[in-house]
């Protein structure tokens, strides 16, 4: 593989649980288990792209050492076609005893919570079948969506967005890593974009340094088809003007310059709504109606009718704001 090919999630994966950032709370805790060189069963929970997964194979490079790949097997619970390949996996994987000195394996299973009930209930059986000499790392977004049997089993690990200062020390190590130029407003769009999702922000940056120019602030919205900040907010006081058509062309532009879809639309307007100077009362308004058309949106409703219906809703209401 060409340097130019590798892929910088990748290359700059944390090497130890040290190099993790913005997750102090957590990795903290996670160093008293190697220093203890034992584990009970975890749960990560969390946003994408915000270490789940590079802190349990930190973990287990912290405890196991060079040869962490034989006692650690990484599975996704999505991908595997159901609980029953899940399971034959493991069992697979458990029949001999870890190897080396190590006292356990561990095994983590990425996106626990895609699991219906019932599969979740013959996973904990598995965990509880294995737990001599496995431990269990289960990642998901959202710990409600994992069965309480099994929350009340493991030690339960929030992960949070990473903070935009934290981010912006990795990559301008990065950028200096690499030979990457990046103006100040692109470091800034990056943060912007990736909203706490570290995987974004660097794969954000690959793809813009690939274009061969100073990484600036346009090319990172283009490349992760955002809008930039303003134009949602122009969108936003247009529509709030009364402007129907005009804001329909300006959601025309939005749209098919920069390729995004009615969800992202949504999303950001949510995200734009909430900063904006606006009066709370206003805010709840924007806001509840914005969440209908989400709702509706995920539910495969028309995308183009229910953004213009949203439109339409801004202009009235901004009319009788006066
Ligand atoms: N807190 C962090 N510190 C350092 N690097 C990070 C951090 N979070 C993410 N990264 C970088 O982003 C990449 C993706 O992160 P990771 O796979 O750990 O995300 P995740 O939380 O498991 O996400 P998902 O829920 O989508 O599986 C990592 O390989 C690493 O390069």
């Amino acid at each position: 593989m060409t340097v130019e090919a590798e892929i910088w999630v990748e290359k700059y994966r944390p090497r130890t649980l040290k190099e993790v950032v913005g997750q102090e709370e957590v990795i903290q805790r996670l160093m008293g288990y190697v220093e203890r060189k034992n584990i009970p069963h975890l749960l990560f929970a969390g946003p994408p792209g915000t270490g789940k997964t590079a802190s349990a194979i930190a973990l287990a490079r912290d405890l196991f050492g060079e040869n962490w790949r034989d006692n650690f097997i990484e599975m996704n619970a999505s991908d595997e076609r159901g609980i029953d390949v899940v399971r034959h996996k493991i069992k697979e994987f458990a029949r001999t005893a870890p190897i080396g000195d190590a006292p356990f394996k561990i095994i983590f299973l990425d996106e626990a919570d895609a699991l219906t009930p019932d599969a979740q209930a013959a996973l904990r059986r598995t965990m509880e079948m294995y737990s001599k000499i496995c431990r269990f790392i289960l990642s998901c977004n959202y710990v409600s969506r994992i069965i309480e049997p099994i929350q009340s089993r493991c030690a339960v690990f929030k992960f949070r967005p990473v903070p935009p200062e934290a981010m912006r020390k990795r990559l301008l190590e990065i950028c200096e890593n690499e030979g990457v130029k990046i103006t100040e407003d692109g470091l800034e769009a990056l943060i912007y974009v990736s909203n706490g999702d570290f995987r974004k922000a660097i794969n954000a940056l690959q793809g813009a340094a690939a274009l061969g120019k100073v990484v600036d602030a346009e090319a990172i919205y283009q490349i992760t088809a955002t809008a930039r900040p303003e134009e949602l907010a122009n969108l936003l006081e247009t529509a709030l003007e009364g402007k129907f058509m005009e804001a329909r062309s300006i959601l025309d532009k939005l749209m098919i310059e920069y390729g995004m879809s009615g969800e992202d639309v949504v999303s950001q307007l949510f995200r734009e709504i909430l900063s904006s100077g606006m009066d709370e009362k206003m805010k709840v308004l924007l806001i509840d109606k914005l969440g209908e058309i989400d709702f509706r949106l995920t539910e495969g409703a028309h995308e183009r009718i229910q953004l213009d219906a949203y439109l339409a809703y801004l202009s009235t209401v901004g009319k009788k704001r006066g």
